[in-house]
């Protein structure tokens, strides 16, 4: 497969006729509203939504009409976005300012296929890893793996911060009802010591197992809490020659995992073509396989297969994630929206939205195009999120009420993992939830009017205070159960969502340079917190506020 990098995308899309005809069609929504447009057409619901693998999906009660639809269709095309989907999935370098391939859709290819990348078969290197991970899961999931005292296994702890902690913080607690053989999971991110000394309280170093993710070994964050971390499990269990049973590592750099002292037998592998926040279905999920099971694991990986083919093969106008896609430009760029709700009303993936945060904001918060011009349009959005009801009774007044438009992906289940009764015999809390999900989309896509709360006797002064404006968009993710396989699609999903953004825009989803000076600045800054002398003024300096925020920060340490 060629691997060159695609010529330079020079066009800048906000110059196209397709991108003014979008713009142009604002002006349909001016006299009309989701109130009017569904009582106009008793069909809205099903010429707008989609089944896609297993996901039933309304994006019925979007701020769209079939001709806003056929123009946003128009610009897809327009910015080449199938053509750019093609080149991901053949293996082109299209991650230009690392010069990568860009292949998490390699990671769940069914084991046989064939995808040469570079002159290499990266399927068959992805299926040799699944079969170290799943001969290691089931050493250590059926006790065969011993501690260094020789007890079982009975806590995975992994150290890794990013793309390789969000993704497996996020599974791992998704797929708690499928974690069958007494195995948790704790997990280890932040520098600040209490996130290390509060799982260091939690576990026996003689049932531990430690697995250090981090794709390129030298992340400050991990590096040291894995540093921590081994001292600690050298003193409780008294031996160096501890750590070998007890401590194995994620990454693609072998030499640094053996310069901590890792065997790299006990290494699991994973390649430049995977960046760190598309790499929870690499080696990368250890922990999760590692609690819920190499069977479960192998589902989630068919999960997400699925909807890559779903992405690569349905036609644009029934293509999921180009729709989903397509309505986030919509929003952000020509009705001024600049934040998305990710809502799911499923406590079990309450760590969604912060998985999705890194996927959507380290791959779209980019102002320069591939070409390196400016980008003369919003790119990107603020993700947020928490797990509903719980977010209703904090944050949706504003989405209610307030006067920004945010734009909302509801995420729900049929079915629950488990279900408890109502005390009052009425029925499952299961239920009482969903009667909540179904009841927040409708509430904010057609209000209460003025009129309707008159007619209920309220006063007059007080009737503008619960006027509920509606025409407030929401796109609702229905799935019959939080399955491993329903997870995979639904992160697969919004990759592919961030792909299409990414394509229309023009921008890299793929490079991260603006994390860099920070942790640069960071490293310049410590001596001046921690040397015992105060830094000399002058050359010193950093700037006004820095160099008055250190002194502070000094004198309330105790430092000269
Ligand atoms: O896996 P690593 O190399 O430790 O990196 C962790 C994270 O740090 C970042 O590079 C950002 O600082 C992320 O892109 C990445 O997921």
């Amino acid at each position: 497969m060629n691997a060159q990098p695609p010529a330079a995308a020079a066009t800048d899309i906000s110059t196209t006729p397709e991108w003014d005809a979008v713009g142009d069609a604002v002006a349909e929504l001016a006299d009309t509203s989701l109130r009017e447009l569904f009582a106009a057409d008793g069909g809205r619901a099903g010429k707008f939504t989609i089944h896609a693998c297993d996901l039933h999906v309304d994006f019925s009660k979007n701020l769209i009409t079939e001709s806003i639809a056929t123009k946003l269709f128009a610009l897809a095309k327009r910015a080449d976005v199938a053509g750019k989907r093609d080149e991901m999935f053949a293996g082109r370098h299209i991650n230009t300012t690392e010069d990568r391939a860009v292949l998490h859709t390699a990671l769940r290819l069914p084991r046989g296929e064939e995808l040469s990348v570079d002159g290499q078969d990266v399927a068959a290197d992805v299926h040799a890893v699944l079969a170290q991970m799943r001969t290691f899961a089931e050493r250590v999931r059926s006790g065969e793996w011993k501690g260094h005292t020789g007890r079982d296994i009975d806590t995975v702890v992994g150290i890794g911060i990013g793309g390789s902690d969000l993704g497996p913080v996020m599974v791992d607690k998704a797929l708690r009802a499928y974690q069958t053989a007494g195995i948790r999971a704790r997990y280890v991110s932040n520098v600040d010591p209490a996130d290390l000394t509060a799982v260091l309280a939690e576990i026996d170093p003689a049932s531990t197992l430690v697995v250090i993710a981090s794709k390129t070994f030298t992340t400050q964050e991990t590096l040291t809490n894995a540093h921590a971390m081994r001292r600690h499990f050298v003193a409780e269990l008294g031996d160096e020659s501890a750590v070998a049973k007890h401590f194995v590592a994620v990454s693609t750099a072998a030499d640094k995992v053996a310069e901590f002292g890792i065997d790299t037998n006990h290494m699991f592998e994973f390649w430049d073509w995977v960046g760190g926040r598309y790499s929870v279905d690499s080696a990368i999920g250890l922990t999760c396989m590692l609690t819920a099971g190499p069977e479960a694991f192998d589902e989630f990986l068919a999960g997400f297969h699925a909807m890559d083919t779903h992405f690569a093969t349905a036609p644009t106008r029934e293509n999921l994630p180009i729709i989903m896609g397509l309505l986030g430009v919509w929003y952000s760029d020509f009705l001024g929206a600049q934040s998305t709700a990710v809502i799911p009303y499923s406590e079990d993936l309450s760590r969604f939205p912060a998985y999705l945060q890194q996927l959507t904001m380290e791959s779209l918060g980019k102002s320069v195009r591939l070409d390196g011009a400016d980008v003369a349009y919003p790119t990107g959005q603020v993700w947020w999120g928490e797990p509903g009801t719980n977010g209703q009774h904090a944050f949706f007044q504003l989405l209610h009420q307030g006067t920004q438009l945010v734009p909302v992906d509801f995420i729900g289940f049929a079915n629950p993992a488990e279900d408890v009764q109502t005390s009052d015999g009425s029925g499952s809390m299961h239920d009482l939830l969903m009667s909540n999900f179904f009841a927040q989309s409708r509430v904010l896509a057609f209000g209460k009017t003025e009129d309707e709360i008159l007619a209920e006797d309220v006063p007059a002064d007080l009737a503008p205070h619960k006027v509920m404006p509606g025409n407030r968009p929401s796109t609702t993710v229905l799935a019959p159960r939080l399955t491993p396989g329903v997870l995979g699609q639904l992160i697969a999903l919004y990759e592919h969502i961030v792909f299409v953004q990414a394509a229309i825009w023009g921008i890299n989803a793929f490079d991260q340079w603006g994390v860099e000076l920070g942790k640069k600045q960071a490293g310049q800054l410590l001596p001046y917190l921690t040397s015992d002398a105060a830094p000399t003024k002058g050359a010193a300096a950093f700037d006004g506020s820095t160099d008055a925020l250190l002194a502070a920060y000094r004198s309330a340490r105790g430092r000269s």
